[in-house]
């Protein structure tokens, strides 16, 4: 499990940020990691902002939601870049869903971690076809700590890294759960329907 290099308020914040990543397929415990750790933060009575893309309006518009329901408030954003302005006093920062944002969200992520913020970003590292999803590449690079998780393959109980897609659709974008998408291991993923 992932522990904190460090917890709590220190007055020079200047180049002691970082940033972490939580990637993997859907139904890996993304958002619930990222829950974990951003209530930790709170515990400690540090600010806390989350942001997540205004396009991801699956549960809730204007909270975090994990598929077992665990929830935390965030902000929707249009750009990554709003996340700079909206995010200037807080000292942690967590961002789900981090694969629908602009390239541009590598650059946010490395002024808030360079302005002393400690950066959490979850998503999706892989789409359905099993290709490197938006910003996430750069972001894994960029990152100081990052952890994949790991679903259970919904076809063989083994350990999913792909998010298989139920549809035909050959769209990056298609919002869903169950009925869209099931985690998938390589073998099963490889073996299509
Ligand atoms: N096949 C599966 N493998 C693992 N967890 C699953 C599966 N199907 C449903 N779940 C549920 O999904 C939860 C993880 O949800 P969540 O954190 O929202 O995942 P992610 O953000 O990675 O999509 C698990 O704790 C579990 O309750
Ligand atoms: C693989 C894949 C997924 N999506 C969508 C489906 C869901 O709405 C989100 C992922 O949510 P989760 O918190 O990781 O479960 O992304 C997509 O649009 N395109 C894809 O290829
Ligand atoms: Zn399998």
């Amino acid at each position: 499990m992932f522990v904190e290099p460090h917890i709590g308020r220190s007055e020079d914040h200047a180049g002691k940020g970082w940033i972490e990543v939580v990637c993997g397929s859907m139904f890996s415990g993304k958002t619930e990691e990222l829950i974990r750790r951003l209530n930790r933060a709170l515990i400690a009575k540090q600010k806390v902002e989350i942001f997540k893309p205004k396009l991801d309006t699956r549960y809730d518009k204007t909270q975090v939601v994990s598929h077992n329901q665990n929830s935390i408030r965030s902000t929707p954003v249009d750009f990554s870049e709003d996340i700079l302005l909206l995010a200037a006093t807080s000292e942690v920062v967590g961002i789900d869903e981090a694969q629908f944002f602009d390239e541009e969200l590598v650059t946010v992520a490395n002024k808030l971690a360079n302005n002393g913020k400690r950066v959490i970003i979850a998503g999706l590292d892989m789409d359905f076809s099993g290709k490197a999803f938006g910003p996430m590449p750069e972001l894994i690079a960029i990152a100081e700590y990052v952890t994949k998780v790991h679903a259970i393959c919904a076809r063989c109980g083994g350990i999913a890294t792909y998010s298989f897609r139920l549809s035909t659709s050959k769209s990056k974008v298609l919002l869903g759960e169950k009925d869209k998408y099931e985690p998938r291991c390589r073998r099963c993923f490889l073996s299509g329907q």
